[in-house]
């Protein structure tokens, strides 16, 4: 069945109970973390904290650790040394995946993963009721409050309009508000969402810039994307890796002008 071979974890159902102390305004906090791949580092003392509520990019040339850094943030890769912990309370190192994720940490890799075979009503209570199997979930019938989350979550992605139709009929950006709407049924803390414009329309680009700039504040969003453009328009602090560790952090304005970034990721031309 497609639910099983998917290649993320849901947050898995809602309400969050769950405490996650912000009360140094960090939610998360990475710090001298290492993890090396046959010998090579592919993270190597890295240090990054990431305020609560913040929309954050993370920029870096292929093979800066990127993807490494979201592995070992949900679980999916160990790490050779170094800390993790998402809020003060809770040190994700000891957590497994599926833990992790049902902390509220959710995560949206490049390619959208959405039901295509299900209406985006269907998808939408699917990631409430993954736990149950598909056909289960389709049939439970919803809280109250889960239906209101749902509506909710269709009016954030801006896909009301197409509730009732396949989620395989809609464009290749409506099936990535989808998958984002998808990780929001849960109200997650933190989300991470990686090169979420790839392949996307200007005009999808443009409406994807708002949608997540919409999910700051009361979401906390980490972005990994190529695109400087898009970068540019969504972030106030920008974080640019390099061979595993944080080369500059600052405004978009900052590090476009930082002589190492220029010199090992954006070029003359930036
Ligand atoms: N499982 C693995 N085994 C061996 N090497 C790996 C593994 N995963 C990542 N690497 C290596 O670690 C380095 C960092 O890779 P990573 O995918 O984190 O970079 P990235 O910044 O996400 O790059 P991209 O922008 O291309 O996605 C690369 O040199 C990569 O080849």
């Amino acid at each position: 069945m497609s639910i099983l071979q998917r290649d993320q974890v849901w947050p898995f159902l809602v309400p969050r109970e769950v405490k996650v102390d912000v009360s140094h305004q960090v939610i998360l906090y990475i710090e001298d973390l290492s993890v090396s791949f046959d010998g090579f580092k592919a993270l190597n003392n890295l240090n990054l904290y990431i305020n609560d509520g913040e929309l954050r990019c993370l920029i870096g040339a292929n093979g800066a650790g990127k993807t490494t850094l979201m592995d070992v943030i949900t679980g999916k890769t160990r790490c050779d040394s170094g800390s993790v912990w998402f809020g003060q309370t809770h040190n994700l190192l000891e957590k497994r995946e599926a833990d992790i994720a049902r902390l509220g940490i959710g995560r949206k890799f490049q390619k959208p993963t959405v039901f295509e075979a299900h209406t985006v009503l269907d998808n939408l209570e699917l990631a409430l009721n993954t736990h149950k199997g598909i056909l289960p979930a389709l049939v439970a019938r919803l809280s109250a409050g889960q239906r209101e989350r749902i509506d909710e979550v269709m009016e954030i992605i801006g896909l009301q309009q197409q509730r009732h139709m396949l989620a395989g009929a809609l464009s290749h950006g409506q099936k990535q508000w989808l998958e984002i709407g998808m990780l929001l049924a849960a109200e997650p803390r933190l989300l991470l969402i990686d090169e979420p414009v790839a392949g996307m329309t200007a005009q999808e680009t443009e409406r994807t810039a708002e949608l997540l700039t919409s999910l700051a504040g009361h979401h906390t969003v980490v972005v990994v994307e190529h695109d400087m453009e898009f970068v540019r328009s969504i972030a106030r602090t920008v974080t640019v890796l390099h061979q595993g560790s944080v080369l500059a952090e600052g405004s978009m304005d900052e590090v476009q002008n930082n002589r190492d970034v220029i010199d090992v990721y954006l070029g003359e031309s930036a």
